[in-house]
């Protein structure tokens, strides 16, 4: 079977600095995949090339077999490849469901200007994303605040709003950047709790970016590591933990020990 996305040989140079480096991977159907690596190794850049967020220098990014990386971020969005968090867009001064119904308009048939002008198409639409905004909060466990102002929600509940904003394009493979940080204990298992149920209620196959080792390890079928750009190990989270280069690559960097 295809991977659902294949990095090959992908390269990011910022002028002379290399901040990918010929990295390869696939991602299977249906995985959890977490990307870790010390400060500074890539990681954030390595997202966005798959999301096409940033072109790349050389190398490129399949979806379902399909060249991806020279497409706009919008259009991989739409295809299904969404990356959430640190550019998701909250309109702090709607609420919650009023932010997942604007958000369903990604996928609309409909353009938006249709829906200011009220045409027949727009409001077959805005009655089908109202329910499917209703389905998302039920799914998230966010019908406390559903009628809450962004501008009112807490750290965790608006990291939540943002998983909520990227699951209103129907993702099939969601990309999460650094999804339990700042977070406590408590917050963080929730966490991983509700990214599992996307995969194993909404089939969507997760990437992930993080730096919390514990949930990393609990979490991921797989994990790639990097480290200066170059990925240095791939394996499941006991290949990784027992990795010689892995671990050399943490030792004196700020992040807790691999251990875990
Ligand atoms: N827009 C940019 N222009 C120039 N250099 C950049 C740019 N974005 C990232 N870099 C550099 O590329 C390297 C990799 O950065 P990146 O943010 O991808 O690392 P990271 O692994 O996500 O780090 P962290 O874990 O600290 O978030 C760093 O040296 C960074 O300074």
């Amino acid at each position: 079977m295809t991977p659902i996305l294949q990095i090959k040989n992908i390269t990011k140079r910022y002028g002379g600095l290399t901040a990918v480096n010929d990295v390869s991977f696939d991602v299977r159907a249906g995985e959890i995949l977490s990307v870790i690596g010390p400060n500074g190794a890539g990681k954030s850049t390595l997202f966005k090339l798959i999301s096409s967020f940033v072109p790349a220098t050389s190398g490129e990014v399949l979806f379902n077999g399909e060249r991806i990386s020279s497409l706009a971020p919008h259009k991989v969005a739409r295809m299904g490849v969404v990356r959430t968090f640190q550019e998701t867009t909250i309109f702090r001064s709607m609420t919650v469901r009023e932010n997942i119904i604007v958000s369903h308009h990604l996928r609309s048939k409909a353009s938006l200007l249709g829906f200011f002008l009220g045409t027949k198409q727009a409001k077959e639409d805005e009655a089908a994303f109202a329910a499917s905004a209703d389905d998302i909060v039920d799914f998230l466990g966010l019908q406390g605040i559903r009628n809450e102002l962004a501008s009112n929600l807490p750290q965790g509940h608006l990291r939540a709003l943002g998983m909520a904003i990227g699951l209103a394009t129907d993702p099939k493979v969601i990309l999460l950047d650094e999804p339990f940080a700042g977070m406590n204990h408590d917050e963080t298992m929730k966490m991983v709790g509700l990214v599992r149920r996307l995969r194993d209620e909404r089939g969507v196959t997760v990437l992930l970016v993080e730096h919390d080792m514990p949930a990393v390890m609990k979490i991921s079928d797989r994990i790639v590591c990097i480290n200066f750009g170059q990925k240095i190990a791939e394996g499941t989270p006991k290949e990784i933990r027992e990795n010689e280069k892995v671990i050399e690559a943490y030792l004196g960097s700020e992040d807790a020990a691999i251990g875990m």
